[in-house]
């Protein structure tokens, strides 16, 4: 096999692309019969090629997964050593080898994607990610921030003369928060349901839909990499409080996010502090 691309976000393109193909594969293979087993394989299979890629180019860097024994836990930095070295190390991969593993499972649905991102410590950006990748293998595609896609366009009703398009936010399927119901009929949005956080924010990076409001639980890996990107294109992405999202921190839980075109955030997050608690 000739080696990958040497330019980190490159890397996470390549990286990406080829954890979906083997994804796409696994789909083909084993079929829609058994969800609970496609779930696991799934997961499994693109954790462990991640895995063996970054252990084979990136040796020096610290990861954290999604699927990695105790990637739930919050660690103190005298806590165990596995730990630790994500804690000290200046170069952290933030994986999801599977978001929207539910999706995934079910026959014909394409919003599931491969994260990829890598968090620097000498990043300029408050949030730390200088380089992502979300996989779109059912989709055929990979949004990353070596090529950042362009800043989504708006779509021809509602630029027609005088036409207002109306809002459309995408929210989980399985776990849209509570409030957001009350939150679309403020700002007179519709809501768009759609599973993985990647494919979600992939929607609003495309122009498919103009924001992504979530809270109730989330963990870093659901949303370092499509961040990653989202920012490159220079969307907005914050907490729900407006406040930075940050990644690689102790405690790897990020309960809530908004991604949205850049004017529609103030409005946003007005109405988020209203509804949002
Ligand atoms: N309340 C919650 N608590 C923990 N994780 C949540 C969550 N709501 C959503 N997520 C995670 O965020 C990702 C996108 O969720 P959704 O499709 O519902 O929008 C999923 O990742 P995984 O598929 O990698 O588990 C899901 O597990
Ligand atoms: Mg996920």
């Amino acid at each position: 096999m000739s080696s990958p691309p040497m330019v980190d976000a490159e890397f996470a393109r390549w990286l990406a692309a080829r954890a979906g193909e083997a994804l796409v594969g696994l789909r083909a293979e084993l079929g829609f019969d058994d969800p609970a087993a496609l779930k696991s394989a799934g997961d499994k299979v693109s954790h462990d090629l991640i895995r063996a890629e970054l252990a084979r180019w990136r040796p020096g860097d610290a990861v954290l997964s999604e699927e990695d024994e105790g990637s739930r836990r919050a660690f103190s930095a005298d806590g165990d050593a596995g730990a630790v070295s994500r804690l000290t190390a200046d170069r952290v991969w933030i994986i999801d080898p599977l978001d929207g593993t539910r999706e995934f499972s079910e026959q014909g649905r394409t919003d599931w994607a491969v994260h990829v991102a890598l968090w620097a410590r000498t990043a300029p950006s408050a949030h730390g990610l200088v380089a992502g990748a979300v996989g779109l293998p059912a989709q055929h595609r990979v949004l990353a921030t070596d090529r950042p896609p362009a800043y989504p366009p708006l779509t021809p009703d509602a630029a027609t003369a005088g036409g207002v398009r109306r809002l459309r936010l995408a929210a989980s399927r399985s776990r849209p928060p509570a409030f957001l119901a009350d939150l679309a009929e403020e700002v007179g949005a519709e809501l768009v349901p759609m599973g993985s956080a990647g494919a979600k924010i992939a929607a609003v990076v495309t122009g498919a839909v103009d924001g992504y409001v979530h809270a109730g639980g989330q963990y870093e890996w659901d949303s370092a990499a499509p961040v990653a990107v989202a920012t490159a294109t220079g969307l907005h992405a914050s907490r729900i409080d407006g406040s930075a999202l940050k990644y690689n921190e102790a405690d790897p839980r990020l309960p809530d996010l908004l991604v949205c075109r850049k004017d529609l955030a103030s409005r946003l997050l007005a109405a988020l502090h209203r509804h949002g608690g």
